[in-house]
């Protein structure tokens, strides 16, 4: 039976060693989530996120935006926020309307602002293994912090990603590669067979492509470790990617769905946020 890499009970420690550091560092951290509220998701998420901020002392302004939305108003109100000293975060919940060009827009978001590290700028740097401080996406960053503490070192290991989505899958790849793990990046273009040829021998399995239960107990090598950062919900039950009952069985740890990935995330974020706010009062 595997070891339970528990996220909700991780995250809940890290959020009030978060909360202890705000209170002594005398900063008022504070974060700008722009969203889109007709987004059933998105209009979830950014409740916890909230919720969680405020709870470790970051402040939140909320700044939803209309259906018809264009790009250039969405870069117009980053530009403002980037000038608002006021603000030391900011975080784009993606996705925005479909007419805005998410990417365009997480660019345009000042790299020492950009608490999400989804822009160019903060994603040449982790590309490039550069050294020094920049934020790295939540839910990779999340899984990362996961496997330390949980004393999995990635080093030398055979690590196969699924899902190369920008907030996920290609950052992704890229911690495990700088963690000098030996990576596979599989995508909805990966021929099933090669996939599977992948998993057979992969020491550290983490997938995020939506489809609930895409893998399976008899896919993966004995011992693996296995990420789960699907989220589904099958007859109105929230679960994974990863097929739970027979994988749990072959795996060394793995995560659950909910209580896994889903609070590292949400976590992380509130990190990147209050060391974005350290380093905007260092750099004054
Ligand atoms: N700008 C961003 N947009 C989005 C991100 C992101 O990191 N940055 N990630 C996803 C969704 N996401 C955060 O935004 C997120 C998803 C899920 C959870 C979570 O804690 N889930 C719970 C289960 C909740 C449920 O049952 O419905 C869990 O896993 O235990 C947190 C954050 C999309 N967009």
């Amino acid at each position: 039976m595997a070891t339970i890499l528990d996220g909700k009970a991780l995250s809940k420690d890290l959020k009030i060693a978060l909360a202890d550091k705000v209170k002594e560092s005398g900063l008022s951290p504070k974060l700008a989530v722009v969203f889109d509220p007709k987004n059933d998701g998105s209009r979830l998420y950014v409740g916890m996120k909230q919720r969680a901020a405020a709870k470790v002392g970051i402040a939140t302004e909320d700044i939803a935006v209309a259906d018809d939305v264009t790009t250039e108003a969405v870069l117009k109100i980053v530009a403002d926020l980037n000038a608002d000293p006021s603000v030391t975060g900011i975080l784009v919940q993606a996705p925005l309307p479909e007419a805005v060009n998410d990417q365009q827009v997480f660019s345009a978001i000042a790299p020492e602002k950009d608490v999400d590290g989804l822009g160019a700028f903060n994603q040449g740097m982790l590309f490039g293994d550069q050294p020094g401080e920049y934020a790295v996406a939540a839910t990779p960053q999340g899984v990362m912090t996961m496997l330390k503490h949980y004393d999995i070192d990635p080093y030398g290991k055979k690590a196969v990603v699924v899902g190369r989505s920008q907030l996920f899958g290609r950052p992704m790849a890229a911690l495990l590669n700088n963690a000098n793990a030996t990576v596979t990046l599989a995508h909805r273009y990966t021929p099933r067979e090669m996939l599977l040829d992948s998993l057979k021998d992969a020491d550290i399995v983490v997938v995020g492509v939506g489809i609930a239960n895409f893998i399976t107990g008899d896919q993966i090598k004995d011992g693996a470790v296995l990420v789960d950062v699907g989220m589904n919900v099958v007859d109105g039950k929230t679960t994974g990617d990863i097929e739970f009952v027979s994988a749990e069985k072959k795996a060394s740890f793995i995560t659950p769905v909910p209580g896994g990935v889903g609070p590292m995330t949400i976590a992380t974020l509130l990190e990147n946020t209050f060391a974005a706010a350290l380093n905007q009062e260092k750099n004054q």
